[in-house]
């Protein structure tokens, strides 16, 4: 048996496993598995607004909602984790059970985005949208069980490699570990957009969301079966028993027995968990006092989350209605969530390297609670330029008809020019083959049009909160045509593209991806959607046959004519006009940029600090505690989000924005002050000072001594002098 073996378990010794560079070799594994892990979720959730909003057809706020719940219940689970590994299972068996758990549910994703299983009619569309809502939802509780639980186990896993000669390189690797975190997210990010924007399907092609679920879920399994083949290397520890019952025992024994004892005749005590003394060990006590002083702080922080977290849904949202051509590439919506990660990895060691030793050499003080406070007035500053951008995108957006509207477009069909009257706009000439540059706006249910040349008068019926494009026909004798319009932007950024065919013969129009079909004569086709970039469309009607191709941008919609000239030998690119019904995005996407700056620079102060701070203030048994203790703020951000979007139901999205941010920065404010008030410990120090009173303790229930020891703990505790927060004390 190898040295670095337990001679009676045969099991590793911690900080004894194979090493390479100093590093333990097992921590390759972690690693990797993490990697693949964060690879897995952050490539599924991309996508995921998307997802219910154009597969699952739900409304704005309903996709927000789910997705805001499914990242609350994300966070809420790492304490079922905890609980798991520390009092039953340990980690390592935790972690290759969650994972199967996550693994499943990632699977069912993905089979719950094929299409084809419930598309009967084979048109594209499930007809059985209760079965893909349904498994949809079963595989996102498994994922939030899968991830959640063991999150805040793997890190902690990982930490556990490392022997006590190995401090330093145990803090490189925490660094590592959130880089990777950033590499697998940052990659996911990219790829699975694409996936998504792809068409599959076995009887009519869709978007892919079943490749974009299923490629996290292929990530997943490799995720497990590299922890597995490490398994050999790791050091297990044994479950410590369950301390969060403990911790929830102790705390209602302090008030049970403080209730108890709330006659005047019994002297108070310094603390009220001071109360759980009688019955529970004095170190135990000294540990919650410590875990309770750090929860107390946490309370204002789940407003950070509340804002941080939107960047996957209602910015991406909002990048739908933006311009993502960047000349070379093309971002789509939901890529630029990229920004985050791609950020990270280089703000971090900016940060560490060049940041906090600048401000240090300038002799400022900067402590773990300043910087988690700037990183929420950061946050509250994205959010105020995300609102800003709103601003600008709703000057560009058409403005579609009230309730009490209707808008109408007018086409003339026919070889010469017509001039229309209408009410309230007077005469409006129109060449031919061509339609009116603006929808006229009015208020009547009907109205009545006068064109001359030649003379017609008709009546039209109007539809209130529609908008309508009147086909002016070529000749007295033909029906006059209302088409119904667009009166929301094309989906997805996509363009919506219909025809209308003003020859006397029907015409078949389609490109390489859409068809749209035959187009009878002086009538008009549905809208396709069309994605940005060069589409070339061919028409073919008896031996004509022809050819034009035209750019689109994101987001617009176009009615293109077939006027009746077009005859064999005409040139189609000339002859075809295009109606710009709703102009394309016009607001670049790269104006997202410093909101995502800002939004990530708070996050590497706020977040990064956050989890070493949680870290380094937690008592040593109750370190997995803190952890979830802090991933539990994560979750309470997204359910605020919730209420708030519900609650506050704001006209307009840039209203929400500001709210945001002005929330946040009362928080911060209040934040602040807490921190100020906040004294740094060292818990080993303290720790280490209970357990040499434990050797001289017999009977610990002799008031002179315990004053003594409430004394020694006070001072501990609450110590303000001006050292350094590491190590030693300090105030924010
Ligand atoms: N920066 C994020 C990763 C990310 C990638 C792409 C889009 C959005 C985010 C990150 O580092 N996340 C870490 C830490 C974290 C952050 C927020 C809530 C909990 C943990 C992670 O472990 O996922």
């Amino acid at each position: 048996m190898a040295d670095h073996e337990d001679p009676k378990t045969g099991k590793k010794n911690k900080g004894t496993s194979k090493e390479v560079c100093g590093y333990p070799l097992s921590i390759f594994f972690i690693v990797v598995n993490e990697f693949c892990e964060r690879f897995s979720y952050y490539g599924m959730r991309a996508v995921l607004v998307l997802y219910f909003k154009y597969f699952l057809r739900w409304d704005d706020d309903l996709a927000t909602s789910i997705y805001h719940t499914f990242v609350a219940l994300c966070y809420l689970t790492p304490i079922l984790g905890a609980i798991v590994a520390d009092s039953w299972l340990g980690k390592f068996k935790t972690i290759i059970y969650l994972s199967i758990v996550y693994a499943i549910g990632q699977v069912a994703m993905a089979v719950s985005a094929i299409h084809d299983i419930t598309d009967t009619d084979r048109d594209g569309t499930p007809n059985n949208m209760t079965f893909h809502v349904v498994l949809s939802m079963v595989g996102l509780f498994l994922i939030a069980l899968g991830t959640g639980g063991i999150k805040p186990c793997v890190a902690a896993f990982g930490g556990d490699q490392f022997g006590d000669h190995q401090e330093r390189q145990r803090r490189t690797f925490f660094s590592v570990f959130y880089l990777c975190i950033n590499g697998g997210s940052l990659l996911s990010t990219i790829i699975t957009p694409i996936l998504r924007a792809q068409n599959c399907g076995i009887y009519s092609k869709q978007k892919c969301y079943s490749l974009a679920f299923g490629v996290p879920a292929a990530l997943m399994v490799v995720a497990l079966v590299v922890f597995i083949v490490g398994s050999g290397m790791y050091y297990k520890a044994k479950p410590e028993g369950n301390i969060m019952g403990d911790v929830c025992k102790c705390i209602g024994f302090a008030i049970s027995n403080r209730y108890k004892h709330r006659s005047k005749q019994y002297p108070s005590r310094e603390h009220w968990m001071d109360w759980a003394e009688d019955k529970y060990d004095k170190l135990l006590i000294a540990q919650i006092k410590m875990v309770l002083k750090v929860l107390f702080l946490y309370i204002p922080l789940p407003m950070f989350w509340t804002l941080f977290d939107q960047k996957g849904s209602r910015w991406t949202l909002q990048a739908t209605t933006m311009d993502g051509n960047f000349g070379a590439i093309v971002i789509q919506p939901d890529q630029m969530q990229t920004v985050n990660p791609i950020l990270i990895l280089t703000l971090v060691p900016i940060m560490d390297s060049v940041i906090y030793p600048l401000i240090k050499k300038c002799g400022l003080n900067f402590t773990p609670l300043k910087r988690m406070t700037v990183g929420m007035f950061l946050a509250a500053l994205a959010f105020v330029c995300a609102a800003v951008v709103q601003i600008e995108i709703d000057k560009t957006l058409p403005v579609f008809p009230s309730n009490f509207q209707s808008q109408l477009k007018l086409l003339n069909m026919g070889n010469h020019p017509v001039t229309a009257g209408l009410p309230g706009y007077g005469q409006v000439t129109l060449q031919a083959a061509q339609a009116s540059e603006e929808y006229f706006t009015f208020e009547e249910d009907q109205i009545s049009i006068s064109v001359s040349g030649p003379e017609m008068k008709r009546n039209i019926s109007l539809i209130k909160g529609q908008r309508q494009t009147l086909l002016i026909p070529l000749t007295i004798s033909d029906e006059w045509q209302l088409t119904a319009d667009l009166t929301t932007k094309p989906e997805e950024g996509n363009n919506a593209i219909r025809f209308v065919n003003g020859m006397n013969k029907p015409v078949n129009v389609s490109t390489s991806e859409v068809v749209f079909g035959q187009i009878e004569k002086f009538h008009y086709s549905n809208y396709s959607q069309i994605r940005n970039g060069r589409a070339t469309f061919f028409l073919q009607s008896g031996q004509l046959s022809c050819a034009f191709s035209r750019d689109f941008g994101f987001g617009s919609s176009y009615t293109f004519f077939i006027p009746s000239t077009l005859s064999l030998g005409s040139n189609c690119q000339e002859s075809i006009t295009g109606a710009e019904d709703i102009k394309p995005n016009s607001v670049h996407m790269a104006l997202q940029v410093p909101q995502y700056f800002f939004i990530t620079a708070g996050e590497v102060m706020f977040s990064v600090t956050g989890l070493e701070f949680s870290y380094s203030q937690a008592p040593s048994n109750m370190k997995a505690v803190l952890q979830a203790g802090w991933l539990l703020t994560v979750a309470i951000g997204n359910f605020i989000v919730l209420i708030v979007a519900e609650v506050a139901k704001l006209p307009k999205q840039w209203t929400e924005y500001v709210l945001f941010a002005s929330l946040l920065l009362c928080v911060c404010i209040i934040f602040s002050i807490m921190a100020y008030f906040y004294t740094y410990i060292d818990p080993t120090e303290i720790e280490a000072k209970f357990r040499r009173n434990v050797g001289d303790d017999d009977d610990d229930k002799n008031d002179k001594q315990r004053k003594l020891e409430m004394e020694m703990m006070k001072r501990d505790l609450d110590r303000s002098d001006d050292e350094h927060y590491k190590g030693k004390q300090t105030k924010m």
